[in-house]
């Protein structure tokens, strides 16, 4: 039997990193630029139990969420021609890491520790993780978490650059990509 490998273009676009880079905000707007179906696995999660993801962890608890998120993940990244936005802490996980980086092509969204900083008061109420947490803590996490992440096709850094202005650099990119290899 043969089996074809799924050509550049073909391959849904996963993005990666840390909680609050814009994964969710600009996976949407880079889907929409491609004209292709957006799928944020906290979303799926979310509607899978019905519930909002501090009510999961709260009630249902992280182990039960990790579970349906490489569930969903798995699901997800082996379908073509999507734009799928990963939870923050979903690269973690070994096995879907080696289903993203197989199946798709891999983005990073990275930002500086002290940009990120900046945002951490737009993040706290939804998200579980962070609370009860000193900012020294979130640091630490913040760093021990770039290992998962330095395993990618395509990085981008983020500062002071709009959603917008990140979308349209990671559409042209793609674009650019697809022309040269294929
Ligand atoms: N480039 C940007 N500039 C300013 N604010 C941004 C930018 N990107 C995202 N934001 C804001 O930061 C917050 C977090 O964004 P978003 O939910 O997209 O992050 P995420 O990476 O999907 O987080 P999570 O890992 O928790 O899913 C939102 O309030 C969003 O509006
Ligand atoms: O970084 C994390 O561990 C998380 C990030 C969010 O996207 C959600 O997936 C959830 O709040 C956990
Ligand atoms: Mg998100």
């Amino acid at each position: 039997m043969i089996i074809k490998e799924k050509s550049l273009r073909e391959k849904s676009i996963v993005f990666i990193g840390f909680m609050g880079v814009g994964k969710t905000t600009i996976g949407r707007l880079v889907a929409q630029n491609l004209y292709r179906s957006f799928i944020d696995i906290d979303e799926q999660i979310e509607k899978e139990f019905q519930m909002p993801i501090p009510d999961v962890f709260k009630l249902i608890g992280e182990p039960a969420f990790r579970q349906k998120e490489k569930e969903l993940v798995k699901k997800y990244a082996n379908q073509s021609l999507k734009v799928i936005s990963l939870g923050g802490g979903a690269f973690m996980q070994e096995e879907i890491r080696d289903v993203c980086l197989n199946n798709c092509t891999v983005f990073y969204l990275d930002m500086p520790w002290d940009a990120w900083k900046e945002r951490i008061h737009l993040l706290m109420a939804d998200r579980p993780v962070l609370q009860g947490r000193s900012l020294e803590d979130i640091e630490e996490l913040f760093y021990s978490r770039q290992t998962a992440y330095a395993s990618h096709h395509s990085k981008i850094t983020i500062d002071k650059d709009s959603p917008e202005e990140v979308a349209d650099y990671i559409t042209n990119s793609l674009k650019t990509a697809w022309k040269l290899y294929e």
